[in-house]
């Protein structure tokens, strides 16, 4: 224990909140030192070879907007790993890009995955950590740092609901007494419904539109409610009759419209959850309500929608976006407290 926290002092240990939207990186004692998107940019070269071009925020400029050899990649989507090389290669270029070469010793390293990865996949990650100079692995799923990233002190015998929106995965967890009691992750989250408002806009006006324009409408319009005051945006796509580029204006009630199936879906999956909460911890659900972290927690009126289904009130946390990354920040800063919490074969 000594010789670790020694060791500790000299080396700049890191957590990484490896999303399948954005990946953020903290160093202890210094806080979020990278937050950028989850994709590659790799260039084809001769015999099949892939050669990384960027990571990041400079890899998401380039989507949908590469020539043909070069292709920017999102490898996970779905909140598993949809390419294992290309996932490996994204972590090693974060890491090396937050540790660089200061350091005496070798980083310990906490990696939080979303909770439905499979042994393989895990396997995978801590490979890819390990092969990029890490001393040690410690694998956290996201829905017990989404908990402590929202301020809920997971030691304590008492249940919390935190329901973790993100681009893949949509993951629901009950913490108490440091573990997870009960889960459930869904493929439906920020992706989903950005391609339930493609869809919509198709069907409703003929105009094919691009993944980033409608997380674009999304985010600017996107609404789980009916808005009182109308929001509006300006979308371009490729008309589908006419094949010409073509512009229209949309309103918080299409996207009220489109979003309406996938926003439900993640409701039914709350629901099931309460279904099956130990009527021990239930009490203490409709006492304390419920937490939204993730990206997803931004939709305007999504607390509202939720509550006026479940009956029970829901809260969005504080920063939801960064709720997963200051969870896995603050269990960097307890590392030794709380090792036993941690996955490390
Ligand atoms: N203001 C906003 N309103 C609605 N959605 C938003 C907003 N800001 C970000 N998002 C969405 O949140 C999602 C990303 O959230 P987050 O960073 O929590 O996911 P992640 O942790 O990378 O993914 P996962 O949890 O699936 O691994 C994206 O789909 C993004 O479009």
């Amino acid at each position: 224990m000594l010789l670790n926290k020694l060791i500790g002092l000299f080396s700049n240990d890191l957590s990484i909140d490896l999303g399948t939207a954005n990946t953020l990186v903290i160093a202890k004692g210094h806080g979020i030192i990278i937050n950028e998107p989850s994709v590659v940019a790799v260039k084809m070269e001769k015999f099949g070879q892939q050669r990384v071009l960027a990571v990041g925020h400079e890899a998401k400029e380039m989507v949908g907007k590469t020539p043909g050899n070069i292709r920017a990649i999102r490898p996970m989507r779905d909140g598993v790993i949809a390419d294992f090389d290309m996932t490996e290669k994204m972590i090693r270029k974060f890491i090396e890009k937050a540790h660089g070469r200061s350091a005496l010793i070798s980083p310990r390293i906490i990696i939080c995955v979303p909770y439905g990865l499979t042994q393989v996949e895990r396997k995978a990650v801590r490979e890819s950590a390990l092969s990029a100079g890490a001393r040690e692995v410690f694998l956290i799923e996201e829905p017990m740092a989404a908990a402590i990233g929202a301020g809920v002190d997971i030691r304590e015998p008492q249940g919390n609901l935190v329901v973790d929106i993100g681009g893949g995965t949509t993951e629901i967890g009950v913490v108490s007494l440091g573990g997870l009691v009960l889960s459930k992750s869904i493929r439906t989250a920020g992706d989903k419904i950005d391609k339930a408002i493609i869809d919509y806009v198709k069907r409703k006006y003929n105009l094919l539109i691009g993944d980033r324009t409608a997380e674009e409408i999304k985010i600017e319009i996107g609404t789980a409610l009916p808005l009182e005051k109308r929001l509006t945006k300006v979308a371009t796509g490729r008309d589908q009759v006419e094949g010409m580029l073509s512009t229209i204006e949309l309103t918080s009630d299409d996207a009220y419209e489109a979003m309406k199936e996938p926003l439900k879906e993640i409701a039914e999956a709350l629901r099931d959850v309460l279904e099956k909460m130990p009527p021990d911890l239930a009490g203490d659900i409709v006492d304390h309500g419920i937490i939204l972290t993730g990206g997803g927690a931004l939709i305007r009126q999504l607390d509202k929608f939720l509550a006026d289904i479940i009956r029970i009130p829901v809260f969005v946390a504080d920063e939801p976006l960064l709720a997963v990354a200051k969870g896995t920040g603050r269990a960097l800063e307890e590392i030794d407290l709380l090792q036993e919490l941690f996955e490390n074969e």
